[in-house]
């Protein structure tokens, strides 16, 4: 397998009676990328996992992965998943599941190895039955393991995890991508995306609103906020300087959400020369997301 991309996405749409959950979505992923599907609840994401992963035909568009359809990939054990509300059979314990979906596997890993990437050693012997939430989402990771796949696709997978459980995990998805391999995930959490991806790509109401490194994202809302000290300035008289979108001020300090940061400086000093203890700070992720957020429900 040479070249090419790990996936690509082109104009994909797909409509529910009058809604249109998915529309023209175009997203190319490289090999080797980790990349974090981004958005509020009914933003089209896991519609989007869906259609990559032929579970769901398109209304329009195309999806290939590793150079044919999504089926293909599937059938040639190239793709592993974790979907949101995979069942488990309860009656079966962890390391009967995990040898079952191994065997079904034309070039599988070893099921030691997929246990230990997975940390279930100590659960080998529990039936699934008996697991806590995020237990069972430690066996479905290890099922997607399986096969050895070279793209995994995860929905949201830290869902029912605790802190230590989260941490462990995208130990070894890092792992796991370090070899070349290519991850995409769902997920609601903003630090998690700007943690462990590479990549972001932003959905609202069905449509990609950004796409990029973590650091470009946040910069595409244009991205700074000055702090500052500035006795005796009003809301009305900051929000006037030069490249500042919209100003707050909190306990006697003033918050400038700029679009030129650069500029806003100057003028704020020009103006107000007694400004004292400026602090300027790119967007977090978090922040940008909101700001998305924002731009659509003021549109
Ligand atoms: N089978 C379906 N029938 C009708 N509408 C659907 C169906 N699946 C999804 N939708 C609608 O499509 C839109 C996108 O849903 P989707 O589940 O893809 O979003 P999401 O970003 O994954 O949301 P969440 O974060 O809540 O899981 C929503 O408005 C949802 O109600």
């Amino acid at each position: 397998m040479t070249g090419g991309p790990a996936f690509e996405l082109r104009g994909l749409t797909k409509r529910f009676g009058s809604v249109t959950a998915v529309d023209g979505v175009s997203v190319e992923v490289a090999r080797g990328e980790v990349v974090a599907l981004l958005g509020p609840n009914g933003a089209g994401k896991s519609t989007t996992v869906d259609m990559l992963l032929g579970l769901t035909k398109p209304d329009a568009g195309a999806v290939t992965v590793e150079g044919g359809s999504p089926r293909e990939a599937v059938d040639r054990g190239l793709v592993g998943a974790m979907m949101q509300n995979g069942a488990l059979l309860g009656d079966v314990t962890v390391g009967e599941i995990v040898d079952l979906v191994v065997s079904t596997h034309a070039n599988p890993l070893p099921a030691s190895e997929v246990i230990a990437r997975a940390g279930l050693e100590n659960l080998v012997k529990r039936r699934c039955g008996k697991l806590s939430g995020g237990e069972r989402q430690r066996v479905r990771f290890a099922l997607a393991l399986a096969g050895d796949p070279k793209l995994l696709v995860l929905d949201e997978p830290t869902a029912a995890m605790d802190v230590d459980g989260r941490r462990a995990f995208w130990a070894a998805i890092r792992e796991y991508a370090a070899g070349g391999r290519t991850v995409l995930f769902a997920t609601h959490y903003l630090a998690e995306a700007e943690d462990y991806a590479d990549r972001v790509v932003l959905m609202r109401h069905g449509v990609v609103v950004a796409d990029g490194p973590v650091a470009e994202v946040r910069a595409a809302v244009s991205g700074r906020v000055l702090k500052a000290a500035v006795p005796g300035a009003t809301e009305t008289d900051l929000a006037r300087l030069a490249g500042v979108t919209s100003v707050q001020l909190r306990a006697g300090r003033a918050e400038l959400a700029c679009a030129d940061s650069d500029a806003a400086v100057r003028a704020l000093l020009a103006e107000f020369p007694q400004a004292a203890d400026i602090e300027i700070t790119a967007l977090g992720l978090e922040e940008a997301f909101l700001a998305l957020t924002a731009e659509e429900a003021a549109a």
